[in-house]
């Protein structure tokens, strides 16, 4: 199966979140593609972000595009349901968070989402494979889990090549997803390890002029092809 498309997924984690929806509006028309929407629990990790309701409030306020609702929670599937009524498109879970990951997926789908499982970044991919025929998304983080704006850790892109393996064996078109301190100066090295969905909070919302970053990215990933 050929690689999928990249996508581009600014995390609002670093949005101006007085200002949510606006922002919101203004990195859709720089051309991102999906948004990123980070869940903290100060339980699964040390910090403590939005819930459901804020994700249907960008539905309301006319978001359309899909929201990648990434979950750092524990416990995952009544959450994982919430988000789904809630308007979510794709919503990824960390596979240590629950107690039967199969059926959390399964669950995730049937309220209508796509599912996906996120690996820490010294979680192995294991029980990836019981699984692949269940998942919509890969997400590798490439930082610990908890904050915006730290350094990406380079084994990442080991792991992403062996991620890529197990996808193309499966010949789903499952998304590969890459999340934390992706840079225009590091993104040509991700997308060639494989990755095809970039998360980038501080790198885009730190910036002025949105756009000219996310081309600049663009251009990159265009690179490593
Ligand atoms: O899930 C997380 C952090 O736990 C991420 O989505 C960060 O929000 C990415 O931020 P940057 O590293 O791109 O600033
Ligand atoms: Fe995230």
């Amino acid at each position: 199966m050929a690689k999928l498309a990249p996508l581009i997924a600014p995390s609002i984690l670093s949005a101006d979140l007085a200002r949510l929806g606006e922002d919101v509006e203004r990195v859709l028309a720089a051309g991102a593609d999906l948004i990123h929407f980070d869940v903290m629990d100060n339980h699964y990790v040390p910090n403590l972000t939005f819930g459901p309701a804020l994700c249907e409030a960008l539905r309301r306020y006319g978001i359309t595009a899909p929201i990648d609702v990434h979950l750092m929670v524990e416990p995952v599937d009544a959450l994982a349901q919430a988000f789904a009524r809630a308007g979510a498109s794709y919503i990824t879970f960390h596979p240590e968070a629950t107690r039967h990951i199969d059926r959390s997926l399964q669950a995730i789908r049937d309220a209508g989402c796509k599912a996906g499982l996120v690996f820490n970044p010294a979680t192995p991919l294991d029980c990836l494979k019981y699984v692949l025929d269940k998942v919509d998304m890969v997400l590798l983080m490439s930082v610990n889990p908890g904050f915006g704006g730290q350094s990406f850790i380079p084994s990442a892109l080991d792991k992403l090549a062996e991620a890529r393996a197990l996808i193309d064996a499966s010949g789903r078109p499952i998304r590969l997803e890459i999340d934390g301190g992706v840079k225009i100066d590091n993104i040509r090295a991700i997308a060639a390890a494989g990755a095809d969905t970039f998360v980038a909070g501080s790198a885009i919302f730190g910036t002025r002029d949105y756009a000219a970053t996310i081309a600049a990215m663009r251009a990159e990933i265009a690179k490593a092809s």
